[in-house]
């Protein structure tokens, strides 16, 4: 039976590329010829071949093999990954060993023997072919690198004194190989730190693989992180490579670190320091190379305590720490993000006809008194949902209604129809929702979202935990109702 498998014969001797068509047709699936060398490019360039035979010398009374060695470094030059057999005369076993040091795979000597050579292409075409595959992945993973560090991503804005201590902070931690641990409220930018550091680090080229630890549940930790092979436990249906793993000479962003417990946060200690991982079901560690950044929101003094966080891991990923103050700490920077995000949502809301495009004196007077408890992703939320709402040009302060979102506002009705709850019922403490007449599901979900996110001050974990979501579901639903 014939095996997949492309082959180039390349001689300038009629007899033997009919000799060598004729033997490897009857075993490979493609077998080309070529007797002029200076076609090479074309043949090459036109097609992939697994397999390249080469004849040593061209021309008659040629024995030096300089037109073989010639003719080998140019089809490596125009595809490195080429595996390429030599053909030498009886005795040319001194030039075959030459041009193996040059990069040929293997040699056949003429005259060959029949068997000899099924077995020699056979092995070049196996190695050609995996050599390719390894060139797709490697051109694939370079998409999916660059896919996960998209030029468009966000530039951290602020001119306030504390983000250029932030910034100067990135820029002297990020080219070293340090650990960094970055803590913060939520919405404070702490991913966006992770990424800046990784743009400004040896490793930018590389992935950057993030990895939310909040979101995993502790069932799946280990599989997620290490990987598995297949049948290591019911469902793993086939092998996976883990994240750290994946991440290999990148960097690797554990987020919400803070919501690891105690006896998973001793597991990732232990690969950290071994810096091998092995993969549930396996027998063998592998190496990783990573850089960590990490991030929590959880305090100082929360960290330190060791009933929370074991000090080992703690002073293995804070070799340098950058403290991302909340929003309200730095109200010279909101001025700068809103009217970065007034003309960011006027773009992308264009084509629906909004018509904002700036904010008026007493807007920005309000928000820039407001102290923002979801910090920079409640600012954002809070200008696109204005930006939705507004019918004019200009957005005033009362597009914002800063106190309580607009959608849990208590509204002075009388209807007997309309239900009300009250706040303690969702364990609020002023807060009375509303319901709508008409029951919608949809805005009733808004509106729990809505209550419980300022409830748990934006803290996106708490508030999953208390709607039954997860973190993931949970952004997913915000996404949605535009929160
Ligand atoms: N300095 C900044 N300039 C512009 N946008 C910012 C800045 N910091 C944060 N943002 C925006 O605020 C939002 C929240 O940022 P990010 O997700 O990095 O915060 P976080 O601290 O990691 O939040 P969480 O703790 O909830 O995961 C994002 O939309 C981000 O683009």
């Amino acid at each position: 039976m014939k095996k997949e498998g492309k082959i180039l014969i390349v001689d300038d001797d009629e007899d033997i590329l009919t000799a060598g068509k004729l033997l490897l047709k009857r075993h490979f699936s493609q077998v080309s010829t070529c007797n002029v060398p200076e076609h090479i490019p074309r043949f090459i360039n036109d097609q992939h071949f697994d397999a390249i035979i080469l004849d040593m010398n061209f021309g008659p009374g040629e024995s030096s093999g300089a037109q073989g060695f010639y003719w080998l470094q140019k089809i490596l030059e125009i595809k490195p990954e080429s595996v390429i057999i030599m053909i030498t005369a009886h005795g040319g076993v001194n030039l075959a060993v030459e041009a193996m040091k040059l990069g040929a795979t293997d040699y056949i000597a003429k005259p060959w023997q029949n068997e000899k050579v099924i077995a020699t292409v056979s092995t070049a075409v196996l190695l050609g072919r995996s050599r390719s595959e390894m060139q797709k992945l490697r051109e694939t993973n370079k998409v999916l690198v660059q896919a996960s560090n998209p030029a468009s991503q966000q530039n951290m804005l602020g001119q306030s004194q504390a983000m250029q201590q932030i910034q100067s902070l990135i820029a002297r931690s990020a080219p070293t190989e340090a650990n960094v641990m970055i803590l913060g409220e939520n919405g404070t930018g702490k991913e966006l730190v992770a990424r800046e550091i990784h743009q400004q680090s040896t490793r930018a080229q590389q992935v950057f693989m993030s990895v939310d630890l909040g979101a995993i549940s502790e069932t799946l930790f280990e599989s997620e992180l290490f990987g598995h092979k297949k049948g290591s436990f019911t469902g793993a249906q086939h092998d996976r490579i883990g994240r750290l793993q994946a991440a290999d000479a990148g960097t690797l962003f554990l987020d919400e670190l803070g919501n690891l417990p105690l006896h998973l946060q001793a597991k990732l200690l232990t690969v950290l320091e071994q810096r091998k991982v092995t993969p549930l079901g396996a027998n063998k560690a592998i190496a990783f190379n990573v850089r960590v950044v990490s991030a929590t929101n959880l305090s100082k003094e929360t960290l330190k305590d060791e009933q929370h966080f074991r000090q080992d891991l703690l002073f293995r990923l804070n070799t340098v720490e950058i403290n991302l103050p909340p929003l309200r700490e730095r109200s010279s920077d909101i001025a700068l993000l809103a009217s970065h995000y007034v003309d960011f949502y006027a773009k992308k809301y264009q084509q629906q006809g909004k018509a904002v495009k700036q904010l008026s004196v007493d807007a920005l007077a309000a928000i820039s008194s407001y102290s923002w408890p979801g910090n920079i992703r409640e600012l954002r939320h809070a200008i696109e949902r204005a930006m939705i709402l507004s019918q004019s040009e200009v957005l005033t302060s009362g597009d914002f209604q800063l106190d309580v979102p607009s959608h849990v506002k208590p509204r002075k009705s009388t209807s007997t129809k309309e239900h009300r709850v009250k706040a303690e019922q969702v364990g609020t403490t002023s807060t009375e929702i509303t319901l709508p007449e008409d029951l919608n599901l949809e805005q009733i979900e808004k509106n729990a979202i809505a209550l419980a996110l300022k409830k748990h001050r934006f803290n996106i974990s708490h508030t999953a935990k208390e709607l039954g979501l997860t973190r993931a579901a949970l952004y997913r639903r915000m996404e949605k109702h535009g929160l």
